[in-house]
């Protein structure tokens, strides 16, 4: 009998604002930034093998097959918990690599949940967040799944409830490398930090906007154009811009508006990751997802 494929979301995230307020030893930039999750992902389909193989089985252009987070994840996960399980997993990638809605972090985290569930390895969520930061700092967010307040290096969470507008997602025609913008020389890193009651009343900003929009014509560009419809901001260090609206119908109106040629997505902010949300119905049902 084949075993039962579990087939788990790896949805999109959010920077709804971001500020770099200093610089550790190591090079890594601390922080301050707002998650939300949207219901919109790539999806893992997870089978599980009892000969201990892993096998990633879709290949994503440009990255090989042992550098997807993916497979990283997996690995760290079969070595952490001692497991003599395997999978094989299969991709459908849905969200643009080099976005910042983080794809490849998101990945990582439902290979880490997905196979924790799978293989019933029994790690706590703490222990998979701490595989997780190994894997990439926006990697424990997807894990725990919850829209969070972050500081540090975006791995010091603190859950909160936020407006759960509907969001317009512009892609602009390229790819991002976050190590780039971090490592551009005119990056302010001396924003001083503020507090969640101070970014309720007054809002944050971007502080990687600059830099990304002096790289990028491309993104200058499309942020220009979208800010002629709403407040356009940008998510990590880009590419994708975004802006909020009450509802699905006004931001499908701007949708519309737009260049048949850019890409674009709308799709719900959401406080619970769509994966959490799947498993935690499965285990109130007391059945598998
Ligand atoms: C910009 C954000 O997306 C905001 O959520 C994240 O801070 C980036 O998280 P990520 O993509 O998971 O980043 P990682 O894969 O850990 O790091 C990519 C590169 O970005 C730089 N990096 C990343 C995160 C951070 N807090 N400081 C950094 O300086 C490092 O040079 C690192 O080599
Ligand atoms: N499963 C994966 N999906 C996407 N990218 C991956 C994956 N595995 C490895 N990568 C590598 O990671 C890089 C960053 O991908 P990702 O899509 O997460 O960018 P991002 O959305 O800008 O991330 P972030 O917001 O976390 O900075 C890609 O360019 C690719 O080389």
């Amino acid at each position: 009998m084949t075993a039962p494929t579990l087939s788990l979301p790896a949805p999109a995230k959010l920077n709804l604002f971001l500020h770099i307020t200093g610089r550790r030893d190591d090079g890594y930039h601390l922080l301050q930034t707002l998650f939300q999750f949207l219901d919109h992902g790539d999806t893992l389909h997870f089978t599980p093998r009892d000969d201990g193989q892993l096998r990633l089985l879709t290949e994503l252009p440009g990255v090989a097959i042992e550098n997807n987070l993916i497979m990283r994840a997996a690995r760290r996960l079969q070595q952490a918990s001692n497991t003599t399980c395997g999978a094989d997993i299969r991709l459908d990638k849905r969200l643009p690599m080099g976005g910042g809605i983080g794809g490849g972090s998101s990945d990582a985290a439902t290979t880490l949940v997905g196979l924790n569930h799978l293989w019933q390895a029994g790690l706590a969520e703490d222990q998979l967040a701490a595989l997780g930061l190994e894997l990439g700092a926006d990697v424990p967010v997807f894990v725990r799944g919850r829209a969070a307040w972050a500081e540090g290096v975006g791995e010091q969470l603190t859950p909160v409830e936020v407006d759960e507008p509907w969001y317009l997602v512009v892609v602009p025609p390229c790819e991002v490398s976050t190590a780039e913008i971090f490592s551009d020389q005119r990056l302010t890193r001396d924003t001083p930090p503020i507090t969640l009651a101070a970014f309720r009343e007054h809002g944050g900003r971007n502080d990687c906007l600059p830099v990304v929009t002096a790289r990028y014509p491309e993104i200058r560009n499309t942020l220009i154009l979208l800010n002629k419809f709403c407040e356009a901001k940008m998510t990590g260090t880009g590419s994708c811009l975004f802006g909020a609206f009450p509802n699905e119908r006004e931001a499908d109106k701007v949708r519309a508006r737009l260049p048949a040629t850019l890409q674009a997505f709308v799709a719900k902010g959401c406080n619970v990751s769509p994966l959490h949300a799947l498993l935690n119905k499965a285990t109130q049902k007391g059945c598998n997802p």
